[in-house]
């Protein structure tokens, strides 16, 4: 999915009632990624202002063809109002009306647990195995995976809600929510020039993503087109991904009380301009040889970012995609904030399970962060125009 500033949205939507009172969209409302596509869309495109994420499970005698019936219903809807258009099939409720496709986009995935209910189970990835035990995981299950995910990502709050309502109402007798989250990142147009987005802990976040220029961004992010069953790769998740989902709350109190110093020894990296602390810019590649004055290592050996490069992990990549999140204050004064982490990977098992593993046991972040909710989830590639739907070649097969 590419950007386009092609504006169906100035197109009044059917039955939106009196076009007359609508305003004109901006190049920000008016921005549209088209949900067809050989990918699903949410991957790639920068992080917009606001992410909800939501996890459906089936409702018991749901079985295989209320499923493909409920991905139609859901790919139709996603497809009208990513292009700023009035979802079929049921009466708008107007909540986003005025406001264009706002960047919207949406991002199915197939929950391990989905494929027994559906009569799938000779379908399943290998690569949907479940993520192993975590040392110092303290997971929610009432709050981890689920058959179905859901993932809208929109730069308006009023938007991303619309279009994650009308999907639940479209799931109406075919699945119920199980958990839901909310995310934000920054406004676009917050600052004339925007660099790459800040973390609650303040930092610098997102530096070392695999770049969609980089040659090897597509076989890192994407299972192939044509795919390879020696990878144990089902042909119906050619031009899919792994989306890896991780509720990770931040210990901002004991976090805020450390010196600057030692926040960026913890990282790895300079918090003011992200630079590694081995010397350059925010885009230098760090050098984890390199000495600094006192003798010792300039990036510490238990710095995050020296425990998670691919380098160290025999080229494990993501691409990490996450956004923050704020539901409050604890009972004992703390943030509930934190990062709502996704990473969209080839294949999990050669990505996110090996840096998790090593970090859990060897990152100095560890102290500060508490991981709380984890999903796994196949993401089926897109779908290719609007005869088709997101996981016609599973449900079809
Ligand atoms: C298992 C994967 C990862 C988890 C979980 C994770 C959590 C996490 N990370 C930060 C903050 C930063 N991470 C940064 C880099 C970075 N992180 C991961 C992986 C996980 N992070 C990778 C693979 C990398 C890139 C390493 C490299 O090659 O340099 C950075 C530095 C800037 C950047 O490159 O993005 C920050 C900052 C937090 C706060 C967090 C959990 C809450
Ligand atoms: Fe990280």
């Amino acid at each position: 999915a590419t950007n386009s500033s092609a504006s169906p949205a100035a197109t009044p939507a059917a039955g939106s009632g009196d076009a007359g009172a609508r305003t004109p969209l901006t190049a920000l409302g008016a921005n549209a990624h088209p949900f067809h596509g050989a990918h699903q869309g949410g991957i790639v495109e920068p992080a917009q202002a606001r992410m909800l994420s939501t996890a459906f499970d089936l409702t018991p005698g749901t079985a295989r063809p209320g499923l493909a019936s409920l991905m139609k219903r859901w790919s139709a809807a996603a497809a009208a109002l990513a292009a700023g258009r009035t979802p079929p099939g049921l009466s708008d409720d107007g909540s986003a009306l005025d406001a264009g496709p706002s960047s919207l986009t949406v991002t199915f995935g197939f929950g391990a647990s989905v494929f027994a209910k559906a009569g799938l189970t000779a379908q399943l990835p290998a690569a949907l195995a479940p993520l192993p035990a975590f040392p110092e995981d303290k997971l929610d299950r009432r709050r981890s995976d689920g058959d179905l995910w859901v993932q809208v990502c929109a730069d308006d709050g009023l938007v991303a809600f619309h279009a994650m309502r009308t999907l639940q109402r479209l799931a109406a007798g075919a699945a119920t929510v199980r958990w839901q989250m909310s995310g934000f990142s920054r406004s676009p147009g917050a600052t004339a020039r925007p660099r790459t987005g800040r973390n609650l802990m303040g930092q610098i976040d997102g530096t070392n993503n695999p770049k969609p220029t980089d040659p090897t961004f597509d076989a890192r992010v994407f299972v192939p087109a044509k795919t390879d069953p020696a990878k144990d790769q089902p042909a119906w998740m050619a031009g899919g991904s792994y989306a890896v989902f991780r509720r990770i709350r931040m210990l901002l109190d004991p976090w805020d009380l450390q010196s600057t110093d030692r926040q960026e020894r913890v990282i790895g990296r300079h918090k003011a301009s992200g630079a590694p602390l081995s010397g350059g810019t925010e885009s230098t590649p760090a050098d984890l040889g390199k000495l600094g004055p006192d003798g010792g290592l300039a990036i510490p050996g238990d710095a995050h970012i020296r425990v998670a490069t691919p380098d160290a992990n025999q080229g494990a990549a993501m691409l990490r995609r996450g956004y923050s999140y704020h539901d409050g204050f604890r009972p004992d004064g703390a943030p509930d904030a934190g990062l709502l982490f996704v990473a969209f990977q080839a294949d999990p098992r050669t990505g996110f399970v090996p840096v998790q593993l090593k970090l859990s046991r060897a990152d100095a972040l560890s102290v500060f962060i508490s991981h709380e909710s984890s999903g796994l989830y196949a993401v089926p590639g897109g779908a290719a125009d609007p005869d088709g739907y997101v996981g016609q070649a599973l449900l079809e097969a």
